[in-house]
């Protein structure tokens, strides 16, 4: 994407406050007609002095009170306004990109990092947004100034102006020589930025961890590294706008001293008066000074052009639904769910299929069991169902109708989904159970959380079910998380049950009421169930072994038993480690 395109893009949130920018507009040409005034009064009040005329003294002072008193309302004015518009197309894009966001597909969050993500809501968004404001109207300011110093410098002394104005080329080609480095480097510094607060992301959410493992050191070293990164770049943007403001100091003076002689000269010959001297120093203060700003403002227009950028390649990237809406639970009827020759590979990934050719199908209150070694592509199954990904292959069917003339969200409603690892958001206990059904009732919720055996625990919680559980559940333990997450689904309740089995380790106790939370969970409800532990496939009606993403064996406990392939050995070495377990604690 062009800058030119990036920009036509910003503008869609720009002209949205069109009547803020009008009134830019007149603030800014108020604030020229002003910078003009100071010039002229100078002038006035220089030459009545030399005259020795003291007449209009009393005039001078009242237009000196109107000139202070309408530069301080204007600059007010100015001010606000450019930060008023900056924080509204700031806020219009932050929430644009949150609507996008929260409708991109699974994929999109599996290849990006959420630091990165995060950087971009945040570091872009603000120089986004400043370009909008100051920085766009000081863009526009600038030259306008220049061009009114000049006419006026013209009008006083047309030969000094013509001198004046050579600095013009001359700060354009200072600009352009280093515009471009100066916007290479800082495009360099935000991804730098993007990778530190990743960095930081990772590190301090898991506290826990950089301790058990003793990562201090290794983590400390690894911020170093990245912050030398971010200071060899600020050295650089730092050494490149120092030369940049050098030049242009030294190419301002240069001229502005060539400038001082020439208009002494004509002074001590008679043809300038002192007055207009000192107008004409004050002028060229006006006209020197765009031409060293202006570069800086466009290396910062370019940063933000780099950052809108950024944000506009998340803004397109192709989203899984149109809008949002308010939280659908479906009781629609559920009668089956069939999948037959479904193949997926995970896109981006080098490997062959992770699932292959799978076909089962599974009717109204039966459960089904999958069992298999680690990385055999059971999540991978459950993250088709939920309509994660699309399957490369085959065909998913729901109540016989194919889930791509069901659509996603309809797919979705069919299931309440336990994952493995249970993702909390910060907020109550409450709010936490809830998100399986907002219009739930209090009674619904003392329901769902007995059910899911959370109820003794959060009763004996001061706050009760208004306790705050801290960022993603971390002042919970391990069980009551997942007992929260068992009444969130118990909440919901779905027709299918998609659960992915624990493996993180409880203790027994805790294990136990998980377990029990669990089976009360399953008992009626059509259910599929990744399968770490016996008791729940000794029961099921069907039971699929995944290897390399195949079913390789499928059927009952007993049939799939007495076949001694193997589910039998896994099932096997299953009773093995239970027994040693139970001889540890006994
Ligand atoms: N987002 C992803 N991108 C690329 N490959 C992935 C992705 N997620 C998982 N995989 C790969 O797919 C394969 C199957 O993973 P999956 O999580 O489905 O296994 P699993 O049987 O559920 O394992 P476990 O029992 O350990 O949870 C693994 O080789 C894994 O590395």
């Amino acid at each position: 994407m062009g800058y030119g395109t990036t920009f036509k893009r910003l503008w869609v949130y720009m002209s949205k406050y069109k009547p803020m920018y009008v009134l830019l507009a007149v603030t800014t040409t108020v604030s020229i007609a002003l910078e003009l005034s100071i010039a002229w009064f100078l002038n006035i009040i220089t030459d009545a002095a030399v005259q020795f005329n003291m007449d209009k003294w009393i005039d001078f002072i009242f237009v000196g009170a109107v000139i202070l008193i309408v530069y301080g309302l204007n600059t007010y004015i100015d001010n606000y306004f450019k930060s008023k518009v900056s924080m509204n197309v700031r806020n219009d894009i932050r929430i644009d990109m949150m609507n996008h966001v929260l409708r991109l597909p699974h994929s999109f969050f599996s290849n990006s990092h959420s630091g990165d993500l995060l950087s971009r809501f945040t570091n872009d968004n603000q120089v986004i947004g400043d370009a909008s404001g100051r920085i766009i109207v000081d863009l526009v300011k600038n030259p306008l100034l220049a061009v009114a110093a000049f006419s006026y410098l013209m009008y006083i002394e047309w030969r000094l102006a013509l001198i004046c104005i050579s600095i013009g080329p001359l700060m354009m080609m200072i600009g352009k020589v280093f515009g471009s480095t100066v916007r290479k480097t800082s495009n360099n510094m935000q991804l730098k930025q993007g990778k530190v607060t990743s960095f930081l992301q990772d590190i301090l959410g898991a506290d826990h961890i950089f301790k058990m493992f003793n990562l201090e050191k290794k983590l400390m070293n690894q911020y170093i590294d990245h912050c030398a990164d971010v200071i060899k770049i600020e050295k650089k943007l730092g050494k490149i706008n120092a030369a940049a403001n050098a030049s242009s100091t030294v190419v301002g003076n240069l001229t502005f001293v060539i400038a001082i002689l020439l208009a002494g000269y004509f002074v001590a010959k008679g043809s300038l008066n002192v007055g207009s001297m000192i107008a004409f120093i004050q002028l060229m203060n006006y006209l020197v000074m765009p031409f060293t700003v202006i570069p800086t403002l466009w290396a910062n227009m370019q940063q933000a052009l780099g950052g809108a950028e950024r944000t506009f390649v998340i803004l397109d990237h192709p989203v899984e639904y149109n809008d949002i809406q308010e939280q659908e639970i479906s009781r629609k009827p559920f009668t089956s769910l069939k999948l037959s020759s479904v193949s997926f590979g995970y896109p981006l990934s080098d490997s062959k299929s992770t699932i292959s050719d799978i076909s089962f199908e599974i009717k109204e209150g039966q459960k089904i069991a999958i069992v298999g070694l680690s990385g055999g592509g059971k999540s991978t199954l459950f993250k088709l169902l939920l309509g994660l990904y699309p399957p490369d292959q085959g065909l998913i069917q729901i109540n016989g109708r194919d889930i791509r003339e069901i659509g996603i969200r309809e797919q979705r409603n069919y299931f309440s989904y336990v994952p493995q690892e249970n993702y909390l958001f910060s907020g109550t206990i409450k709010d936490n159970i809830l998100d399986g059904n907002h219009s739930a009732d209090e009674y619904e919720l003392i329901a769902a959380s007995q059910q899911a055996n959370a109820f003794e625990f959060i009763s004996k919680f001061p706050n009760g079910f208004a306790s705050d559980i801290g960022e993603k559940g971390k002042s919970l333990s391990g069980g009551q998380k997942q007992r929260i997450s068992i009444a969130r689904a118990i909440l919901r309740n779905s027709p299918v049950l998609l659960l992915d089995e624990a493996t993180a380790s409880l203790d027994q106790e805790s294990e136990k009421i998980v377990q029990d939370a669990l089976q009360k969970l399953m008992q009626g409800r059509t259910t599929i169930v990744i399968s770490h532990r016996l008791s729940t496939t000794i029961d099921a009606d069907c039971i699929l072994v995944v290897e390399d993403g195949r079913i390789v064996e499928e059927g009952t406990h007993e049939q799939l038993m007495m076949r001694q392939s193997r589910y039998f050995a896994l099932y096997s070495s299953q009773k093995e480690e239970e027994q040693e377990r139970l001889y540890s604690v006994t």
